[in-house]
C-alpha cells in the first residue's frame, strides 16, 4: 500500500474530522500537500503539515485488534492479529494510528458525547403552561476502544443518537427536575446499550420565570354561590417618555419640580370579579386584560400615550376592562411609583457639558408612591347592599 511508504506522517489543523480516514483519501490528498522540504511545516490551503522524523516502526507495532468485548484492556498485537486485521479492513490506515498506542500506554480516560443540546419542554395542562429550558451534555464511555483504536464504529452510539434520545425522553416523559432529567437519562442510556460502561449528564436550567403571575380567589358561602376573582401580579412595566407630573400642591412642605418628561415604572397587581360565572372563559379574561394593561400603559408602538399621573392611567386600565368585560363587574388595581431620580448634574458642568441631560437616573428602591383604585358598575354595586 502507498499509504505505509511514509511512517511517521501527520498531520495537524482542520483535515478530517472523521477518524474514519481512508488510505485512499489520503493518497488523494498527498499531492496537494507534497512539501519542498520535509523538514519543515507547511501551510498549503490553510492546513498544516507536520513532518514528524520519527523512525519507521517495526512490523508488529504498525497494526492492532482491538479490544475483545469482553476486556477493558488491549491485546498486544501479534502477526496473528495482524493479518486478520489487514484482511478485513484493509481500507483502514492502521500504521497511522499505531504510534500512539504503543505498549505502556493506557486510557486514563475517555468519552464522548453531545454537548449543549438545547430544549424548552412545555407542559400543557389546560390553559396554564409550564416551561423547563435545559442545555444538557451527555458522555458515554464504551467498553471497547476500537472506535477510537482503528475506526470500527460498530458499538458507537452516534452523538447525534444521544441528542435525539434527550428529545424523546423528554416527550415520553416530560421534564420536573434537572436531576430527575438527569437521573432518568442515565439509566436510559445504561439499560439501552449493553456496550457502554458508564454514562455522565451535565443538566444547566435556563431561569426562566413567569414575567406575570395569575392568580385566583374563589370564596363561597355553604348554599351561595362562588365568588370568583381572577387576577395577576407582578407586571413590571417602564416607560423613558410621556410620562409627566406637573400643577401639584405648591405650598412650603414640596420640594419636587414639576416633571414634563419623567421615568414612569410600575409594577402593577389587579384582581377582578365576575357578574356570572357560568360560560366564562378565564384564560380570555385574563389576556384581555394584559392587553389593556400595556395598551393603555404604552399605547401604540408609533405614536405612544401620555400619562399625566399614575392616577389617571390606572383608571383608563379599570375603566377600559370594565367597558370591554361585560362579565366582569368590578376591578381592583394597584400601581406602586417605583421612582427613578434624574441625578443632578448642574454640579458636572464642566465635565459633562449638557447639564440638561436626561439619562442618568437613580432607581430608588424605597419609598414608592402607592397608587390604587376599584371601579364597580353601579347597578351591581347598588344591588349588593
Ligand atoms: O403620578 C404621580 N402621582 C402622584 O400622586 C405623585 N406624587 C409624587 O410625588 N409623584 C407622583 N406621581
Amino acid at each position: 500500500m502507498k499509504a505505509r511508504s511514509i511512517p511517521g506522517d501527520f498531520y495537524l489543523a482542520r483535515l478530517r474530522s472523521s477518524t474514519n480516514i481512508s488510505s485512499r483519501t489520503l493518497d488523494n490528498m498527498r499531492p496537494a500537500l507534497a512539501p519542498s522540504s520535509p523538514a519543515e511545516p507547511h501551510t498549503i490551503s490553510g492546513l498544516t503539515r507536520i513532518r514528524a522524523h520519527t523512525p519507521p516502526r517495526s512490523h508488529a507495532a504498525r497494526t492492532f485488534l482491538p479490544s475483545p468485548p469482553e476486556t477493558a484492556g488491549r491485546k498486544e498485537p501479534t502477526e496473528e492479529t495482524e493479518h486478520h486485521h489487514y484482511h478485513h479492513h484493509h481500507h483502514y490506515h492502521h500504521q497511522d494510528y499505531a504510534g500512539a498506542m504503543e505498549a505502556g500506554l493506557e486510557w486514563v480516560a475517555r468519552g464522548y458525547g453531545k454537548g449543549n443540546v438545547k430544549l424548552l419542554h412545555v407542559r400543557r395542562e389546560g390553559p396554564v403552561h409550564s416551561i423547563k429550558e435545559y442545555e444538557v451534555d451527555t458522555q458515554l464511555t464504551l467498553e471497547t476502544d476500537k472506535d477510537y483504536l482503528v475506526g470500527d464504529n460498530s458499538d458507537v452510539v452516534a452523538t447525534d443518537s444521544q441528542k435525539n434520545t434527550v428529545y424523546v425522553l423528554a416527550k415520553r416523559h416530560g421534564i420536573t427536575s434537572p436531576e430527575a432529567f438527569a437521573l432518568l437519562l442515565t439509566d436510559h442510556f445504561l439499560a439501552q446499550y449493553a456496550q457502554v460502561t458508564n454514562v455522565a449528564i451535565s443538566v444547566r436550567a435556563y431561569p426562566w420565570q413567569r414575567q406575570v403571575e395569575h392568580t385566583c380567589k374563589v370564596i363561597k358561602k355553604r348554599g351561595g354561590v362562588a365568588e370568583v376573582w381572577t387576577g395577576l401580579e407582578g407586571m413590571r412595566l417602564l416607560k423613558t417618555t410621556q410620562s409627566s407630573f406637573v400643577n401639584f400642591v405648591q405650598d412650603e412642605f414640596r420640594t419636587l419640580p414639576d416633571q414634563e418628561d419623567r421615568i414612569f415604572s410600575t409594577v402593577v397587581s389587579a384582581s377582578w370579579r365576575y357578574t356570572d360565572i357560568a360560560n366564562i372563559d378565564f384564560g380570555r379574561t385574563w389576556i384581555t386584560v394584559l392587553k389593556v394593561i400595556k395598551d393603555n400603559f404604552s399605547g401604540p408602538a408609533d405614536s405612544g400615550i401620555s400619562s399625566p399621573s399614575v392616577q389617571h392611567t390606572l383608571y383608563n386600565i379599570i375603566k377600559d376592562v370594565l367597558l370591554q368585560l361585560p362579565e366582569v363587574s368590578q376591578m381592583k388595581m394597584t400601581m406602586p411609583n417605583k421612582h427613578y431620580f434624574n441625578i443632578d448634574m448642574s454640579k458636572f458642568e464642566n465635565v459633562v457639558g449638557n447639564i440638561h441631560n436626561n439619562e442618568v437616573f437613580l432607581p430608588v428602591d424605597k419609598p414608592s408612591g402607592m397608587i390604587s383604585g376599584t371601579l364597580g358598575r353601579k347597578d351591581l354595586t347598588r344591588a349588593k347592599l
